[in-house]
């Protein structure tokens, strides 16, 4: 089995070193193709994949195709792999809105996969939701679950609005988890504490608290009951969140990410 992961950025790179890993790939059976020459150059510096700047001298060789280019890139990838692509190849696609049928019209293709990754791919604690075209057969689509799971774990999920949803909580997320960290690091900061201390604080808090949350089937809920003692220093936090909405803020955002998924979907 060949593969070809085309654009060698944050997610293309993270998927074809992951799946670099897979007992289902043999050494130099995975392909990339960048438009980048700087990219290439280095690439082929120090990376252990075969590195294609012309369509035309992988896109044919392949039997999967991972497409991980920005969404305003697709046009003008389609445009070139159309004419070179053939039907029995699968299109897995990492990028946000597109879908399966705009996918399928470009390349006149049937087998796509559309599937929504997340950053934490690039420490093997990725969530990639996908789902495929019915011309995937249950062989494919479990080779490509396992290839995916070596980025972390995926599920499958029943049709696209959940891609666009997932797009929402997991794809995005990690960056809300970042903004909330910035914001903790900035108050310590303003506490006093140093960079490299306050740094820590951070991150050895919102570890326990996942490994705690991961732990039990325990709510988020009852977990900040069992942190808050009545009239105590979190019940503060807790209602100074409440009082400025936050709950309600944070799911606002997860909402104008799903909702953007579906607007970028509208024209592609
Ligand atoms: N970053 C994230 O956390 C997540 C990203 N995604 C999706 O993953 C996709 C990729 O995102 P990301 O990795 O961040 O993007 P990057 O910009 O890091 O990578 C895209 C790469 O594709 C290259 N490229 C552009 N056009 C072509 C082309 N026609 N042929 C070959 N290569 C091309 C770009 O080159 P150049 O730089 O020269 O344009 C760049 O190297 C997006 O569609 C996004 O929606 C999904 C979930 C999470
Ligand atoms: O921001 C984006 O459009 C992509 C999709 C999910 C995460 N990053």
């Amino acid at each position: 089995m060949k593969l070809l992961v085309i654009g060698a950025g944050n997610m293309g790179l993270t998927y074809a070193e992951a799946m670099s890993k897979s007992k289902l790939l043999k050494k130099r059976n995975i392909m990339i193709l960048d438009s980048s020459d700087e990219k290439i150059e280095s690439l082929n510096k120090i990376s252990h994949f075969d590195v294609f700047k012309d369509p035309k001298d992988c896109v044919p060789q392949a039997d999967l195709i991972f497409l991980a280019v920005k969404p305003f890139h697709a046009d003008e990838l389609f445009g070139k792999m159309a004419p070179i692509v053939t039907k029995g190849q699968i299109v897995i696609s990492l990028m946000a809105g597109v879908t399966i049928k705009h996918i399928q019209d470009a390349l006149d293709l049937a087998k796509v996969v559309r599937t929504m990754p997340n950053l934490p791919a690039k420490v093997g604690k990725g969530l990639t939701s996908y789902t495929a075209s019915e011309e995937v057969s249950r062989i494919e689509l479990l080779t490509i679950e396992n290839l995916l799971n070596t980025t972390g774990k995926s599920i499958q999920v029943k049709n696209e609005n959940f891609i666009d949803a997932s797009t929402g909580i997991s794809g995005s997320g990690p960056a809300y988890v970042f903004y909330f960290m910035q914001s903790m690091m900035e108050a310590a900061l303003q506490m006093g504490f140093s960079e490299n201390v306050s740094k820590v604080l951070v991150s050895q808090t919102f570890t326990g608290a996942v490994d705690l949350f991961n732990q039990d089937d325990i709510s988020p809920n009852r977990w900040m009951e069992l942190v808050a003692s009545k009239g105590g220093t979190t019940r503060a936090a807790l209602d100074s969140m409440d009082d400025n909405n936050v709950n309600e803020l944070i799911k606002e955002a997860a909402f104008a990410a799903f909702n953007r998924a579906i607007e970028l979907g509208k024209d592609k």
